[in-house]
């Protein structure tokens, strides 16, 4: 079990500044994942933390110690790679047990003939046998151990490479994208497994992923990376309901969340679409983005705000109306949680939401205070919903 320390980080690639100074603790046997767009350094942040790639500036410890000069292999942190990492050419209980042998058998007794000839072995294999086959027990793996990586399917795979990950009794896991290989389905049956396993272990986990809804249904806790940077860090609720930044807001969320042209007035009001919202805010006038989740926007032709449906995504428990020319760059879209009451595409569809659903961003992208007024003070103020 570790506590893993990251300190202004840095790390540059041919001038290039990949890492922009990332500071992040990850406490003992807690389970984080690192989502964000495509290179936004997700994976690099990984391997430094792994020592397979140096950091240019700043410092990772690990239980308080620092790792700086430290190989990869004396970290003692397992890492499960998207590619699985498996030797074709070996059985699947050979493939688990290679750390094993690594670390307990010496190049000698490592060698294919001289080796058995060497007193320590038989003891050292037995010792290997047993932890393998508890191991493949534990990923209920069993009748795999014979074969090679070639005669199993995608997700038996992944199994045998967290097999050989945990064999080990790492401090931690560092998990690149393990499920990125893998069918839709098959992706949410092992983010099921890889939560149980890590409740079964409760040793530290780091999960990279690009994937926000993997991070959201398996993590105690996510880290939002963009451009470098670590922007958020909280828990999956928190990341999704208080964004801090407009870059989280977009990235977090399947659809992404509405963003409407929007504009703080004198008087702290936010306006938008030509309507005054029910909602203010201590934050100076200027421009503002309004935001608002699909779930939260409510269709009705009391408006206030309207539009054409231009495009209906059924997805049998649920449906997304897609409404547009509704003075917006991009469709506005809303969830109906019955698809049996869809408008026709083509129709006219008014909408509105409720105050508390709004979430602002100033000009900067930085998410802004907002409250709701009593009415009382303000009785002719236009209700969003
Ligand atoms: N060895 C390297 N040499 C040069 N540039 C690199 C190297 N490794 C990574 N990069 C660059 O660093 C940036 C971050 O890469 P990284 O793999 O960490 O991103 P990521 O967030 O994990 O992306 P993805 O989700 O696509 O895997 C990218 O622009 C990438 O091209």
């Amino acid at each position: 079990m570790a506590e893993i320390e990251i300190r202004a980080l840095r790390k540059t690639f041919d001038g290039a500044e990949v890492l922009k100074g990332v500071d992040l603790t990850i406490q003992d046997g807690e389970f984080i994942s690192l989502v964000g767009p495509s290179g936004c350094g997700k994976s690099t942040l990984l391997r430094v933390i792994a020592g397979l790639e140096p950091q240019s500036s700043g410092e990772v410890r690990i239980d308080g110690v620092s790792a700086d000069g430290i190989r990869p292999s004396a970290r003692n942190l397992a890492m499960v790679f998207q590619s699985y990492a498996l030797y074709p050419h070996l059985s699947v209980f050979d493939n688990i047990a290679v750390p094993l042998r690594m670390k307990r058998l010496s190049a000698l007794e490592r060698t294919p003939f001289l080796g058995r000839l060497m007193p320590g072995r038989r003891r050292a294999e037995r010792v290997i046998r047993d932890d393998v086959e508890r191991v493949a027990e534990q990923l209920e793996i069993s009748p795999l151990l014979k074969r090679k990586p070639g005669q199993l399917s995608g997700g038996q795979r992944q199994r045998v490479a967290v097999g050989r990950a945990i064999v080990r009794q790492p401090r931690a896991f560092l998990f690149d994208e393990p499920l990125s290989n893998l069918d839709a389905k098959l992706r949410v049956h092992m983010r099921a497994e890889i939560a149980q396993l890590h409740r079964q272990l409760k040793t530290t986990f780091i999960y990279v992923t690009h994937d926000q809804a993997e991070a959201m249904t398996m993590s105690g806790r996510i880290a939002v990376m963009i451009g470098g940077e670590l922007i958020q860090v909280g828990t999956p609720s928190a990341i999704y309901e208080e964004p801090c930044d407009i870059r989280v807001a977009e990235f977090v969320g399947t659809p992404k969340i509405n963003a409407f042209p929007g504009r703080i007035r004198s008087d702290g009001r936010l306006e938008m679409l030509g309507h005054v919202l029910h909602v203010a805010t201590p934050a100076p006038a200027g421009g503002c983005r309004v935001c608002v989740r699909p779930e939260r926007i409510e269709l009705g032709s009391h408006g206030p705000f309207s539009g054409t449906v231009v495009h209906l995504e059924n997805l049998g428990s649920e449906a997304f109306v897609h409404i547009g020319g509704a003075g917006t760059d991009t469709p506005v879209v809303a969830r109906v949680n019955d698809p049996s009451q869809l408008p026709a595409i083509g129709a006219s569809a008014g909408y509105g939401f409720a105050p508390a659903a709004v979430r602002a961003f100033d000009a900067d992208g930085k998410r802004i205070v907002t409250s709701i007024p009593s009415r009382v003070e303000r009785p002719r103020e236009v209700a969003v919903v």
